[in-house]
């Protein structure tokens, strides 16, 4: 049934889907890789639905060495950053070029911040036992991912970059790569957080954009990594302009590209254009998310943290009004990296546990982070502070209680408890917000 299926490449992409699920379900358990590998092939002809007919043929082909006319070279992907989410995001996307060898190089490299794991270098356990044992432990990793020391060597002749590192070392690494991107790389930021400098707040798009010369838009999601890694279905949210100088389909990146090359049976990619939308409701859920460990360690229940959150969504939405207006309030609550993330996050996420810890223990963020998360970044403790330092500057601290509570819990030991009063005595103006 499903050779018959693969035989048929004119069949819409709805009956796909059906056939798909019935077939996914019903050879689940009895499935070998022979079959697990038609359903990957399956899925990758579902995109020949979203894609030109120029990169659906190479698609659907992609186990040939047919070489195509319109599709000068097949793009070369590197990922900057080998944390937890990092990591995962390389995986999904090692096993799309692999799929896909027309359109993408099969080699990803991924850039890892080095460092000795019991005497040996983790690019080199990377390399050989194909798993992070320290960022992603138990996840068996694709042979084409490469793990790659030197920054500048793994962008060499690139043509995406994913950049997927904690945010505070974004600067940094930027600043390594300047003059070293050619203008026509394009880029997806996976990251979650701000940058606060001179030129005030900017999403982290934009200052790829602004520093490296390269067009650069983001991924964002309900998406813990480990879930993802673990290949439990979710869905993700990328986003991306079109820039002005686009060398035309098949020579440069689109929204056909970016789908196929994130999209994946388990990772389900919606593709829009609300850059700023998705940025600021990924940075800022982490701050919420901390709010909501703090009620939750105090042992307040559900009511309390849904109450944070409800809060939390209203401050969300405020901010990018006020200072994105350009991004749209309907991703805030139709795309996974609106709400779908504040709630996620807010259940499971690494922000909510070290929040939890604190009230729980007493001890301080940094330490709950240090004793908890193994070299992993709770990013709401830096964008905390960077947005109250934003809104401080712009004289709006008062419009924004649910991140200013939250600050002054992290950074200047006000009671947790006072947290109702501080988020109750001031006008939030969310009806005005959400109009
Ligand atoms: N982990 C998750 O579930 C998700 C994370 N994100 C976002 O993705 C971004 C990356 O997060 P993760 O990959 O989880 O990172 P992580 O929290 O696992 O951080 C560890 C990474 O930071 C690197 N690192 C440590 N010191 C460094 C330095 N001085 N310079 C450069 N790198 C250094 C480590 O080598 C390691 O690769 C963050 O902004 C996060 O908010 C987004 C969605 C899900
Ligand atoms: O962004 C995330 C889920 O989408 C991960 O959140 P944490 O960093 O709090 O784990």
């Amino acid at each position: 049934m499903i050779l018959n299926y693969l035989g048929r490449s004119t069949r819409s992409s709805a009956s796909f889907r059906r056939l798909y699920l019935f077939t996914h379900k019903r050879y689940r358990v009895a499935t070998s890789r022979r079959i697990q590998t038609i359903i990957d092939q399956m899925a990758a002809t579902d995109r020949l639905n979203q894609t030109s007919d120029i990169i659906s043929h190479s698609m659907q082909h992609s186990d040939s060495t047919t070489s195509l006319a319109a599709l000068e070279k097949p793009f070369k992907v590197t990922v900057v950053g080998s944390g937890n989410w990092g990591t995962t995001i390389a995986k999904v996307i090692a096993e799309n070029t692999a799929l896909n060898p027309q359109l993408f190089a099969r080699r990803v490299d991924m850039w890892v911040f080095d460092e000795k794991i019991e005497g040996r270098n983790l690019t080199e356990i990377i390399n050989t036992q194909h798993e992070n044992v320290k960022y992603l432990p138990g996840i068996e990793l694709p042979e084409n991912l490469y793990a790659n020391p030197d920054l500048l060597d793994s962008v060499r002749d690139t043509d995406i970059i994913v950049f997927n590192i904690p945010h505070q070392f974004l600067s940094r690494i930027v600043q390594q790569l300047k003059g070293h991107v050619s203008k026509h790389v394009r880029a997806i930021s996976c990251l979650k957080g701000f940058e606060v400098g001179p030129k005030g707040v900017q999403l982290l798009s934009t200052y790829v954009t602004e520093e490296l010369g390269i067009q650069c838009g983001a991924l964002s999601g309900a998406n813990l990594a480990p879930e993802v890694a673990q290949e439990h279905w979710s869905e993700t949210t990328v986003a991306y302009h079109i820039p002005a100088d686009f060398r035309g389909e098949g020579r440069d990146v689109d929204h056909k590209v970016l789908k196929a090359l994130f999209h994946r049976p388990y990772f389900h990619v919606s593709v829009i254009e609300d850059v700023a939308g998705i940025s600021i409701a990924g940075a800022l859920k982490n701050v919420v998310a901390l709010g909501c460990g703090f009620v939750e360690g105090l042992g307040w229940g559900n009511n309390a943290a849904a109450a944070i959150q409800r809060v939390g969504l209203g401050e969300i939405i405020k901010f990018g009004r006020m200072f994105f207006p350009e991004s749209k309030v309907e991703t805030y609550y139709q795309e996974s990296a609106g709400v779908a993330d504040l709630i996620t996050t807010c259940s499971g996420g690494r922000n909510v546990k070290v929040a939890k810890a604190m009230a729980k223990t007493g001890k301080s963020a940094e330490q709950c982070e240090k004793e908890l998360l193994n070299g992993q970044s709770a990013q709401g403790l830096i964008t905390c502070k960077e947005v109250h330092q934003w809104l401080e500057t712009v004289h709006h601290l008062d419009d924004f209680p649910l991140f200013e509570a939250v600050y002054q819990i992290v950074y200047n030991n006000v009671p947790m408890d006072k947290l109702p009063d501080m988020i109750e005595e001031l006008d939030l103006g969310l009806k005005d917000a959400a109009q």
